[in-house]
């Protein structure tokens, strides 16, 4: 895997309090990667440092290898970002704005076509309409078109869904994984929404007051225990054929159950084993921890 961007050791204070704290992280080829973090964790102020629209106090960020300090413009080159609200005309049509954003990338050697991205992000057909006509996800769309048009390798989204209806952010979050995995971008999105990143990212940085917390693909977060509930008639008798058994520990008695620690294909033969021995089973669920049982434990419930 290629490595499209490094932060290394980033710091930024602003007055005497330090916002971004020797923050490290990398990000690969064709990542979808989650800057996770709660409110005020310095997640737009490290988007806007890799973008160099502010300055950072020390560090090092490097864009498809080249240092922003050196080389700013090859860096560049590459990201596109949607930061805070995009500068769109509200009184043109989206194929004019996307016209103005053509005209200033044409000094990158491959950019796309405007019909080519209308396509991308769902706009054939309303192309000709003023833009304040449109919902808040088209115009989120239309700000992801503007961004795609220099054909960057990165695209940087900060709270891509913030502000968008059930219907807008399920089409947002599938116009992403489509950028991925058709486009081959490779994807940053800034969020405090969890369950977000849960279901888009594979890989996540959490940070907390301008520290890492954790860096991690989110599968190995999300499986790391492979734990299930299993609520059955005799807990007891349970209990005593899981101890038989080396494929599968008991972790913890419940109210009505047991939690038991074991793999999803040794969980079948266990339940095969229970209804053997006439133990009836009436529920078995995941208990895996989700990223956002994971965040309430790093960040202290906040
Ligand atoms: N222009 C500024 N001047 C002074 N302090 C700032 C400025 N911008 C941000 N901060 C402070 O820096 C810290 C990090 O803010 P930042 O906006 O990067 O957080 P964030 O993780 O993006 O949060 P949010 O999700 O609320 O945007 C916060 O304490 C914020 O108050």
């Amino acid at each position: 895997m290629s490595e499209v961007l490094k932060v290394d050791n980033l710091t930024k204070k602003r007055g005497d309090k330090i916002v971004v704290d020797n923050l490290s992280f990398s990000v690969n080829k064709g990542d979808i990667f989650g800057f996770l973090g709660p409110n005020g964790a310095g997640k737009s102020t490290t988007m806007k440092m890799i973008l160099k629209l502010i300055k950072k106090d020390s560090g090092k960020i490097y864009i498809d290898g080249f240092d922003i300090d050196t080389n700013f413009k090859d860096a560049i080159k590459n990201v596109s970002a949607i930061i805070e609200n995009p500068a769109i005309y509200l009184d043109l049509t989206a194929y004019d704005n996307l016209k103005i954003v053509k005209n200033f990338s044409d000094s990158y050697s491959v950019s796309y076509d405007i019909e080519d991205v209308l396509e991308i992000v769902g706009l054939k057909g309303r192309e000709y309409e003023k833009v304040k006509s449109y919902s808040l996800g088209m115009k989120q769309r239309l700000s992801i078109a503007m961004a795609l048009i220099k054909n960057p390798k990165i695209i940087l989204l900060d709270e891509p869904t913030n502000g968008l209806d059930p219907k807008g952010i399920i089409e947002m979050r599938e116009l992403i994984k489509e950028l991925s995995q058709k486009h081959n971008k490779t994807i940053i999105i800034s969020s405090h929404i969890l369950h977000e990143i849960e279901m888009m990212c594979n890989r996540v940085v959490i940070i907390n007051k301008g520290k890492q917390i954790l860096e991690s693909d989110i599968a190995s977060i999300t499986n790391k225990n492979d734990l299930f509930f299993i609520r059955t008639s005799d807990i007891d008798k349970a209990i005593k054929i899981l101890n038989d058994k080396k494929y599968a520990k008991l972790h913890k008695i419940q109210n009505k159950g047991i939690t038991v620690q074991s793999s999803e294909s040794s969980i079948a033969l266990l339940s095969k084993e229970f209804i053997k021995n006439d133990i009836s089973i009436y529920e078995i669920s995941s208990n895996n921890k989700s990223l956002e049982d994971i965040f309430i434990e790093i960040t202290g419930g906040k």
